[in-house]
């Protein structure tokens, strides 16, 4: 069974619809906005009433920003046919973790890498490039394949996948769950993405043959390679890889906690290793705040007061149980607010109509789960709610007052607003002195103050934002 990126395990797979393997339109389209550094760029960064002063061009000049480089992208060794894709997209310089990435990954032999970079700097196209660098086109069999936590971030990376081999014959297909045409036999596509549930099925199955893969990614590593997580899944994929020849093995996050390190030294061993210092993970650009709320209830009406200020931009409200999600999805649509929900419960067809219709801007305010804190990227989205605080395993802990923060779901939850260098807020809810002293756990470890504002004073409130926004 397969088990998402919520921890949980997923209903048996029910008999495979046909379905076409297109990835969303959506993303792509949003990729095409970033456009030239100084002028595009501007009107790129916040869709809103907000005045916005750093433009892209800033702060990919500045040297200590994640965004600096001091390389073209002529200059990585990439195929004519992949810069066209990348020029096509909008991008006019790489930031540091594609300068420095790239150039190690593409080089031959072909050698393993762990690449750690804050949330929204660009890890995607490192890895993308690289797959399709390494892609033989004349072969029709697959060659890379690559993993992700949930079917929104596959969907969202092979939209990438898409855009930057446009100018290639290069041919792709999904490994998730309800999309591949039934009576399907024999993928000859040369890029694979997917769950790792679904792909252990499909390769298990011999739907997918691997003999000829060459490169091995892992797109939000530390979570693919958790044992408590979707570890397990992952290493019967690793393990049913070619003996024969060698395999690349690329890992990238944002955050590689300890626990997870050793193993990914292991699964990917001699890699090269791009690592960030703990006090580097969250990027500067999102401003923190938090809300003292008096109790569960209150939290519900502090919600709904905020509602005009979640609509300026786009906003995700982040739950820790799928229940509370859609409990107050429904409330605040029985109240006259639009609001959508989004959690692994919900059929496949039905996740992706949610995600592409936020996408699109169909819908301004999100609330889900952990299923999209990692990897989902939403340029116009620039306000994030931690409606409860995102809490390790509550299993794992005999005394429910002891639960401690994730630290880690935490640095990704809020990385979904302030992508590429755009602002962004998020606020945390907290109510009791428990949810107090986790919120205090989240401020030592990321070294990140995070500003008190009133709950009774929407006005200020407001002023608040408007300035973290500018
Ligand atoms: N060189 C570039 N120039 C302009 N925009 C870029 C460049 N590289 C990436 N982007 C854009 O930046 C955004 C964030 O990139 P991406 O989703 O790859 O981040 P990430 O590092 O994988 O983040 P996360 O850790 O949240 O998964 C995307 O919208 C992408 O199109």
């Amino acid at each position: 069974m397969e088990k998402d990126a919520e921890g949980f395990y997923a209903p048996a797979p029910a008999a495979p619809e046909a379905s076409s393997s297109t990835p969303p339109p959506p993303p792509a389209a949003e990729l095409t906005t970033a456009k030239t550094e100084v002028t595009e760029a501007t009107t790129d960064l916040i869709k809103s009433t907000f005045d916005v002063s750093v433009t892209l061009a800033d702060q990919q000049a500045n040297p200590t920003s994640p965004l600096h480089s001091v390389k073209t992208f002529e200059e990585l060794g990439l195929h004519q046919d992949l810069l066209k894709g990348i020029y096509d997209m909008g991008f006019s310089k790489p930031s540091k973790i594609q300068e420095r990435a790239l150039p190690l990954l593409l080089a031959n032999p072909p050698q393993n890498m762990i690449g750690q970079s804050q949330s929204g700097t660009g890890k995607t196209a490192a890895f993308v490039l690289t797959m399709l660098s390494r892609v033989d086109f004349s072969l029709n069999k697959p060659q890379a394949i690559c993993l992700a936590p949930s079917r929104e971030l596959a969907r969202q990376i092979m939209s990438v996948v898409v855009a930057m081999g446009k100018f290639t014959p290069v041919q792709t297909e999904y490994a998730i769950k309800d999309n591949l045409p039934r009576g399907t036999t024999n993928v000859t596509a040369h890029i694979i993405v997917g769950t790792p549930g679904t792909m252990t099925d499909l390769i298990r199955r011999k739907v997918i043959d691997v003999s000829e893969v060459k490169v091995f990614v892992l797109d939000e590593a530390d979570n693919m390679l958790d044992q408590d997580g979707l570890g397990e899944q992952t290493l019967r994929v690793k393990n049913m890889l070619p003996r024969s020849h060698p395999v690349q093995i690329i890992l990238f996050s944002a955050t590689f906690p300890d626990n997870v390190r050793n193993f990914a030294n292991k699964f990917a061993p001699n890699a090269n290793k791009i690592e960030l210092k703990r006090n580097e993970l969250s990027v500067t650009n999102i401003r923190q705040f938090y809300m003292d709320c008096k109790s569960e209830e209150h939290k519900y009406d502090v919600l709904v007061s905020l509602y005009h200020l979640l609509v300026i931009g786009q906003s995700i409200i982040f739950c820790q149980h799928r229940h509370t999600a859609d409990r107050i999805s429904q409330r605040m649509t029985a109240e006259g607010h639009k609001v959508a929900s989004l959690h692994g419960a919900k059929d496949a067809q039905e996740r992706d109509t949610i995600i592409d219709r936020f996408r699109e801007g169909k819908e301004k305010v999100l609330i889900t789960t952990n299923v999209i804190a990692r990897g989902i990227d939403i340029l116009q989205v620039n306000m994030v709610v931690n409606y409860d605080l995102p809490l390790l395993n509550e299993r794992d802990h005999g005394n429910r007052n002891d639960v401690r923060p994730d630290i880690e779901t935490y640095i990704h939850r809020i990385g979904r607003t302030g992508r590429f260098g755009r602002k962004g807020i998020s606020v945390n809810f907290v109510h009791d002195k428990r949810t107090w002293s986790q919120m205090e756990q989240i401020e030592q470890a990321t070294g990140k103050h995070i500003v008190r504002i009133q709950t009774t004073d929407l006005d200020t409130m407001e002023e608040q934002m408007k300035k973290a926004l500018k």
